[in-house]
């Protein structure tokens, strides 16, 4: 290796004056240097500092893994990096001195005279849109479904680029949105939100575009529209696919010449807003019967986000719980009972995370305790008494296969089983334990996880 130990230690003293978290690996993972914000942030004191982690590698560390990522089921970008001789972000889950968080790692290969890659800078940054732990707000969630959904709003969020964001109703998109407008520059300023929903034409124009005085009867006064008030900010256009033809075609012009006019104005006032649209609609089923215009939908479509549904990380359940609960009661000492938690994992929630929202606030007001139970819940459930049979253990519904769709990271795949475990008719924590080897006491811990 033709790198020196003074190019090293010139290499660790340009990354001790960087602002991010930044570590020195060799090919090998093992970690061989760090900077100072990396040592503030994660090296903590008490855990030994910085010392602790030298020498180890990467994935120890970080992960709690005993075989690289690429081995968990897991990208790892050291890998990538190595591989294509070029840098690599991914967005892992990572273990820090404050609990798991999720990080947008960076690997970039450092080469030698020669240009043969001896070293990998990795940068570390950490995500302040999302949590994955319990949190008071923001979006929360863990599951790899919403860890790629995360992926992608990190990755456009930066860029001027029109984002679409597609699911079912009560997936979050309003949420994610703020998300986008949070991690871009543009968050200093308005986040300004638009429904769509029941629009008229005059009312559309007037709305965006703002009026000038007299511009009709009853406008007293000029009006900013909501264009105006987003300036410099981001504009989110929820249920755009029942926007209404005529308002389309304003829409569509509106951003292919990035100006409009206010209602009874003859100033053409030039547009700045970074635009985020939302529907729950299949805008491109839409498109075939000619109900959306295919122009505007092209125009929309710059960079698609699929919000997931809570079927498609329903290991992600227990921890939303716990954080609406926290979101929608402020009495102290709240908690489910494992029982409830699992009984919320193994329901169905058409109405997603809104739905689930609504259960837990309504569960709350009916509660008297501390403690939510898994009955209660089945009491104030509207759903005609298929959730109490459940939660008594006498009706069917639960699925008596586990099933995976393919190699998991071990964590989750105990995560998934667990769920799948409480979510059976009649399990309890008293029973279960026993039966999987672990204390009641481990087997809560878990399930709270
Ligand atoms: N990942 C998340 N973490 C925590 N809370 C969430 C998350 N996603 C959504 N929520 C909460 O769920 C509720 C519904 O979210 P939101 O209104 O953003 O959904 P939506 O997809 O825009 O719904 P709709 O399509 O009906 O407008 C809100 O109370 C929101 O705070």
């Amino acid at each position: 290796m033709d790198y020196s130990a003074s190019q090293l230690n010139e290499l660790i003293s340009f990354l001790d004056g960087l602002p991010e978290p930044r570590i020195v690996m060799d090919a090998d993972y093992r970690i061989v240097a760090a900077n100072k914000a990396y040592r503030r942030e994660y090296a903590g004191s008490g855990s030994g500092g910085v010392a602790s982690i030298l020498g180890r590698r990467c994935y120890e560390v970080s992960h709690h893994f005993t075989v690289p990522c690429d081995q968990a089921g897991e990208s790892c970008p050291l890998k990538l990096s190595q591989e294509e001789g070029a840098s690599r972000r991914v967005l892992h889950l990572h273990h820090t001195p404050r609990g798991e968080e999720h990080v947008d790692v960076e690997t970039t290969p450092v080469r030698d005279q020669e240009g043969r890659i001896v070293y990998f800078v990795e940068t570390l940054r950490m995500v302040q849109q999302a949590s994955s732990r319990p949190a008071a707000q923001g979006l929360v969630g863990r599951s790899p479904a919403f860890q790629q959904m995360l992926e992608k709003v990190l990755r456009v969020a930066p860029a001027q680029a029109t984002v679409l964001l597609l699911g079912e109703t009560g997936t979050g998109k309003e949420l994610v949105a703020q998300a986008v407008h949070e991690a871009s520059g543009r968050r200093d300023s308005p986040f300004v939100a638009v429904d769509c929903t029941g629009l008229t034409e005059n009312l559309f124009e007037s709305e965006l575009f703002g009026h000038e005085k007299g511009a009709f009867t009853g406008a007293a006064f000029r009006k900013l529209g909501l264009v105006e008030s987003a300036s410099g900010g981001t504009l989110f256009l929820d249920e755009i696919g029942e926007l209404p033809p005529a308002l389309q075609v304003k829409l569509l012009r509106l951003l292919e010449t990035g100006t409009y006019r206010r209602v009874g104005g003859v100033d053409t006032l030039r547009a700045d807003f970074r635009l985020v649209a939302a529907t729950h609609r299949d805008l491109k089923e839409m498109v075939r019967q000619e109900r959306f215009r295919r122009d505007l939908y092209y125009r929309l479509n710059t960079f698609p986000i699929h919000t997931p549904s809570l079927a498609e990380r329903r290991e992600d359940i227990p921890l939303l719980a716990a954080s609406l609960l926290e979101r929608v009661d402020h009495r102290p000492g709240r908690h489910f009972s494992a029982e409830a938690l699992a009984w919320l994992a193994g329901r169905n929630w058409e109405g997603n995370i809104r739905e689930l929202r609504n259960l837990i606030e309504r569960a709350t007001l009916m509660s008297d305790g501390e403690e939510i139970s898994a009955a209660k819940l089945a009491e104030v459930a509207d759903d005609g008494g298929e959730s109490r049979a459940l939660a008594e253990g006498v009706g069917g519904g639960a699925d008596d296969s586990f099933r995976v769709p393919g190699p998991l990271p071990l964590a989750q795949l105990e995560q998934r089983y667990l769920t799948w475990l409480m979510a059976r008719p009649g399990a309890d924590v008293r029973t279960l334990a026993p039966a999987l080897g672990v204390s009641e006491r481990t087997l809560y811990r878990k399930l709270q996880r």
